[in-house]
């Protein structure tokens, strides 16, 4: 069997099984090893009957005195009851509307049930027991998968077992490395993940898989930067006379630091190497405006420029500012992304086809394999941390000559962005345009909620408008953080009942979603309830106020993200974090958000808490793209992959370059890091 083999081609899945694996994005083989568990659940066994905790699922081995005879019960629910002793003490395992599992027991023989033990009079009662025969059972750690739908953990279990058993598992990291670290084999690591054997093997397997993706990341970025360091044959661009004009026909004037980063991007594009830049700068401090400067200039030397936003919200902003600020001049802009109807999509196409100069806003629906430019001068990518290096290596592939430039507004800590952003040489903007009011940041308690909307009530009935963040979109039932959806229900039929509140999520349609800001930047909705979806780049100038529910939940460069939607204005700013602090760390966290407005310092004081399982929030965000190693946590190990990778691909040795060969081919085949031939 194959890595890449499809799902179906695994023993015992039939085309609803597969619909059900393509739901949680398992594919092919390799989807399916890498589906890790979100958690493991460790369950002790044979213990003391003294420390039985009737909450908490333990694991006895148990002796079989007498198996009884199935009887309905009063609400006509077969039970069957089967008796057992263990350590002297006697215990009633109970099953309901299954009578054939007492097939399963012989008289006299020890099993291992697993479940909650409850005292009932004398005895223990366990209701539905998982039965196990294991020889012992000191300690069983059950990994526990993030399943959608119906999808079991049991049948989840019995086709990775399948792929297991059945697949080669080839292991490129050279043995200096493996020996250096003292890391088990992929293999093994593959295998203890799924089915951990014992702790000690679980971490060393999660090391392991950590390394590799790491590792591998690292190799992806350094093999990016030999390419574009060795390419030598970028566009000259002269300098359009008619910048001049631009800038002055703007509505205000390039602060310092945007000025000083045009500077260097059009130092860049004079150059015969092609450009690869990243423009850092901090939220609300006027990157698009530099970006449309670098576009200006490639267009009017004749050529096509793909400027792709990780959001349809924010690929559709940046096209409408695109087209106000360059309305004075004939340029062609068009917006293409997964809602631009397929007529459109082909003519549009066939545009970027001619060659003609062009600006293509978009999202990545701008880099697949159909979408052709004949003459890409420039390539732009709004990262807002969501695309990284896959991405930036794709695009890359398709423009062996044109410009790059990346745009984040991410903070990272130095030490990080050493790593992170090694392949790109990087320009901050560290200046906020003028007459920006610094946001005001105060911490709620919970039970002060209802100070912070009154205040908010305030700010609407002065005509501005309020973002209320939440972190999940419907109330579960065993978590007790405020939904999108409940707090739409109770704030909008009371304190904001006179006034137009909308909610939004990441579960609707990318139109619904886009209709939603519209109907907020057009002030037809006061009051905007929504998930993390609007942390990217939403730019409405008149909403002054934010309250951030549950803010203890967020890492601080998401929080300060999030913050960055307001203050985008003339008008005093506040945000309010309503948190639920159970944690000095968590109070120094929110204090941290408190006392200052600047992403770097943020980012910087985030990465000194790091460790305390408080993270920065770029795992969480799934915008990594890694699955278990976190940049910031890991970043002791991050260093060590970093540098491995870094002596691989400077080597002469002609074995070891075959083998970074090999390794560049697995990356290209796979878009997740940890991959294998
Ligand atoms: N020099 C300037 N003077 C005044 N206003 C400016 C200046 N530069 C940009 N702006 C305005 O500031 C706002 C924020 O700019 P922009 O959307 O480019 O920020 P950004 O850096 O992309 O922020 P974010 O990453 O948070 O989206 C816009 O309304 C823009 O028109």
């Amino acid at each position: 069997m194959n890595l890449y083999d499809d799902i179906k081609f695994i023993k015992g899945v039939g085309p609803k099984f597969e619909e059900k694996l393509n739901k949680c994005g398992i594919y092919n083989v390799l989807d399916m090893l890498l589906y890790f568990p979100r958690d493991y659940q460790y369950i002790s066994g044979n213990i003391d009957v003294s420390e039985i905790n009737e909450e908490e699922k333990i694991i006895l081995s148990c002796k079989v005195v007498r198996i009884n005879k199935s009887f309905r019960t009063r609400t006509g629910k077969i039970m069957t009851e089967v008796d057992f002793t263990y350590a002297n003490h006697n215990i009633t395992a109970i099953w309901f509307n299954t009578p054939y599992i007492i097939k399963n027991f012989v008289l006299g023989n020890v099993y291992n049930l697993m479940g909650k033990f409850k005292l009932k009079g004398s005895k223990f009662e366990v209701i539905s027991p998982q039965v196990t025969c294991n020889e012992s059972v000191e300690k069983e750690i059950i990994p526990i998968y993030p399943l959608k739908g119906d999808l079991t953990n049991k049948s989840l279990y019995k086709i990775l077992s399948y792929a297991i058993e059945n697949v080669k598992i080839i292991d490129n990291m050279p043995d200096n490395i493996i020996k250096k670290y003292n890391l088990c084999s992929l293999e093994q690591a593959v295998r203890e993940i799924h089915f951990p054997s014992s702790n000690d093997l679980l971490q060393a397997a999660i090391t392991r898989l950590k390394f590799q993706e790491l590792f591998n990341y690292s190799m992806k970025l350094l093999l990016l930067k030999k390419r574009l360091k060795t390419n030598g044959n970028g566009i000259q661009y002269s300098i359009s006379s008619e910048l001049s004009i631009l800038k002055e026909k703007l509505p205000f004037e390039l602060t310092e630091a945007q000025n000083k980063v045009v500077r260097e991007i059009l130092l860049d594009a004079k150059k015969k190497t092609p450009m690869n830049r990243l423009v850092q700068g901090d939220v609300g401090s006027g990157k698009t405006i530099v970006a449309i400067i670098a576009m200006f200039n490639a267009y009017k030397n004749g050529y096509q420029v793909a400027m792709m936003a990780p959001t349809e919200i924010l690929a559709k902003q940046h096209y409408v500012e695109i087209k106000n600020v360059l309305k004075d001049f004939d340029i062609d802009v068009e917006l293409l992304t997964g809602s631009t109807s397929a007529k459109e999509k082909v003519r549009i196409k066939e545009k970027i086809a001619t060659g003609n100069p062009l600006i293509a806003v978009g999202t990545h629906a701008l880099i697949q394999k159909d979408v052709e430019f004949s003459r890409l001068g420039l390539a732009i990518t709004d990262e807002q941390h969501r695309f990284g290096v896959e991405q930036r290596s794709k695009l890359t592939n398709s423009t062996d000559k044109a410009d790059v430039l990346v745009m984040t507004a991410t903070p990272i800590p130095r030490t990080l962005a050493l790593y992170l952003y090694s392949d790109l040489d990087v320009s901050i903007i560290d200046q906020l345009p003028p007459g920006r009011k610094a946001i005001k940041t105060e911490l709620f308690r919970e039970s002060n909620r209802n100070a912070a909307y009154d205040f908010v009530l305030e700010e609407i009935e002065k005509g501005r408008q309020a973002y209320i963040v939440c972190p999940l979109i419907e109330d579960l039932e065993e978590n007790k953080l405020n939904s999108v959806e409940s707090l739409y229900e109770e704030l909008s039929t009371s304190i904001f009942k006179g006034y137009k509140v909308e909610m939004m999520h990441g579960k609707l349609k990318a139109k619904e979603k886009n209709d939603i800001i519209d109907r907020f930047k057009n002030n037809e909705t006061q009051v905007l309830i929504s998930t993390t979806v609007i942390e990217v780049g939403v730019n409405v100038p008149n909403a002054s106020c934010m309250v951030i529910e549950n803010a203890e939940r967020f890492g601080l460069a998401q929080l300060h993200q999030l913050r960055g939607r307001v203050g985008r204005g003339q008008y005093q700013s506040y945000c309010i974090l309503i948190a639920n602090i159970k944690s000095k760390v968590t109070e120094k966290r929110m204090n941290i958000m408190t006392e200052s407005t600047d992403g770097f310092y943020i980012s910087e004081q985030d990465f000194k808490l790091r460790g305390t399982g408080e993270m920065f929030g770029f795992r969480q965000s799934g915008d990594s793209g890694l699955l278990l190693a976190d940049f910031v946590e890991d970043i002791n190990m991050l260093k060590c992959a970093y540098n491995e990778a870094k002596l691989l691909i400077n080597s002469e040795d002609g074995k070891i370059k075959e083998l970074c060969v090999s390794i560049e081919k697995s990356l290209v085949k796979s878009s997740k890091f940890i991959c294998f031939n």
